[in-house]
C-alpha cells in the first residue's frame, strides 16, 4: 500500500457518555494515495472539520487507526504528535491565519526556522514558493496590505513551507468571490502538483471538487459514495 493518508474505522464523539453526546464520526474509512488530491464534500455539521483536525493531528479520535506516510499515530504522546504534525502535515484554513505583524516572506520562512532550517535556505525556499504562485512582488508586505486572494496564496506557501507529505485544507478559497476563488485554486493545484503532494481538500464548491482527482462525501459521520 502506498497511501500517504490511511484512515480505518475512525470514531469520534463529543460529550461522550453525557446526555448531550454527539457521535460525529461513526467509522470513517478513507485513504489518499501518493500524489492524489481528494475532494471532501459534506453538508454543514457532518463532521468535516472534526475529521480534518484529527487527520492533521490537532485532535485525537476515540477509536480507529490513522497513519500518515505509513506511520501510525496510535499511542504517540503529545510531543511526538506535534513533531509529526510539523514535519509531515501542511494545513490550510478557510481564512488565511497569517501572523499579522510579519511580512509574507516571514510568514513562509518562520515555520521552517521552527523546524531547524537555516535562515538563508528558509528564505530562499519561501521566495521560490511565493514566486510560483505569483506573489513574490508582495514578499515584504504584511497580510493587511494584501488582497484576499494574495493572503490565501501566501497561506498556501506557508502550508507547503516544510515540504509536508500530506496537505489538508478546509475550504481553501475561503470567502473569495467565485472568479478569485477559481484563480487562487489554480495556484494551489499548481503548488500541489509541482510538489507531488497528497491532499485532502474539503470544499462546498462542486466546481472545485471536480478539478480534483476524486471526490468523497461525508454524511452522518460516514464516508458515502460521491
Ligand atoms: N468541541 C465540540 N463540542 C461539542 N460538539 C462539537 C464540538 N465541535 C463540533 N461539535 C459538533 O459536532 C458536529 C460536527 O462539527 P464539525 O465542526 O466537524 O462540522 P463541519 O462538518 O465542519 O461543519 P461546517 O461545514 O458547518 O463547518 C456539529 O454538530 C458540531 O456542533
Amino acid at each position: 500500500m502506498n497511501n500517504v493518508l490511511q484512515i480505518n474505522g475512525l470514531v469520534k464523539a463529543y460529550n461522550a457518555g453525557k446526555p448531550n453526546e454527539i457521535a460525529v464520526l461513526r467509522g470513517i474509512d478513507l485513504s489518499v494515495a501518493k500524489g492524489e488530491v481528494v475532494a471532501l464534500v459534506a453538508p454543514s455539521g457532518a463532521g468535516k472539520t472534526t475529521l480534518l483536525q484529527i487527520a492533521g493531528l490537532l485532535d485525537v479520535a476515540d477509536g480507529g487507526d490513522l497513519s500518515i506516510g505509513g506511520d501510525s499515530v496510535q499511542g504517540l504522546n503529545d510531543a511526538k504528535r506535534t513533531q509529526m504534525r510539523r514535519r509531515e502535515v501542511g494545513f490550510i484554513y478557510q481564512f488565511h491565519h497569517l501572523l499579522p505583524e510579519f511580512t509574507a516572506l516571514e510568514n513562509v520562512t518562520l515555520p521552517q526556522l521552527a523546524n531547524g532550517i537555516a535562515t538563508a535556505a528558509a528564505e530562499a525556499r519561501a521566495r521560490a514558493l511565493l514566486d510560483s504562485v505569483g506573489v513574490a512582488h508582495r514578499a515584504s508586505h504584511r497580510p493587511a496590505e494584501l488582497s484576499g486572494g494574495e493572503q490565501q496564496r501566501v497561506a498556501y506557501c506557508r502550508a507547503l513551507a516544510n515540504d509536508p507529505k500530506l496537505l489538508l485544507a478546509d475550504e481553501p478559497t475561503g470567502n473569495l468571490d467565485p472568479e478569485t476563488s477559481d484563480l487562487v485554486f489554480g495556484a494551489l493545484m499548481k503548488l500541489v502538483r509541482e510538489a507531488g503532494l497528497s491532499a485532502l481538500i474539503a470544499t462546498h464548491n462542486l466546481d472545485l471538487a471536480a478539478r480534483m482527482d476524486r471526490m468523497v462525501r461525508l454524511e452522518a459521520g460516514r464516508i458515502v459514495p460521491a
